[in-house]
């Protein structure tokens, strides 16, 4: 049988020069409840995967999604492999509307940088798509200082 799709934001600050990305806690499974996901879900049979993407982040989260480009996995094969019959196909997204919050699916959301996404418990399979995404993540910028020193 093939593989079951999922598919999977990378929802950033910004598409053109992204700093920081969304990730999501699961709530289930209880064998998955507490890890760090990309909000996403799985592709209903005959459905367009951007089109699933948009309805699981409508689905999830509740907002409307500017999609970018796909975030390829190395090799020949589409997507990333996850566990046994899944493989994920993850896009950069911006949120073209509305504001990201946890729904049923997650308690959590945090927007993390190159510097504190390995802080998180991620799932297992997830952490060579982390790897490709801390590689194209600029560092973030330090603060404006709040006042100007000398002349
Ligand atoms: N959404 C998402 N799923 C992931 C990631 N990494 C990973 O191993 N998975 C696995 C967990 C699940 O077994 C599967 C996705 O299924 P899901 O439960 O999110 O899908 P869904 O919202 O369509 O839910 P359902 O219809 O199965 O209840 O892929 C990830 O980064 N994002």
């Amino acid at each position: 049988m093939a593989d079951q799709l999922v598919v999977a934001a990378v929802l950033v600050d910004d598409l053109s020069a992204p700093t920081r990305a969304l990730a999501a806690r699961r709530t289930r499974p209880e064998s998955l409840a507490g890890r760090w996901e990309l909000p996403g879900g799985k592709v209903e049979p005959g459905e367009d995967p951007v089109a699933a993407l948009r309805r699981e982040l409508r689905e999830e989260l509740e907002v409307d999604l500017e999609v970018g480009a796909e975030l390829e996995a190395p090799g020949s094969l589409p997507g990333w492999p996850l566990t046994a019959g899944l493989v994920m196909r993850v896009w950069w997204c911006a949120v073209a509307s509305g504001e990201a919050h946890a729904g049923e699916a997650h308690d959590a959301l945090a927007w993390v940088d190159a510097a504190s996404i390995n802080d998180l418990a991620w799932l297992t399979p997830d952490l060579p798509v982390v790897d490709a995404i801390v590689a194209r993540l600029a560092p973030a910028q330090p603060e404006e200082p709040s006042a100007t020193l000398g002349r």
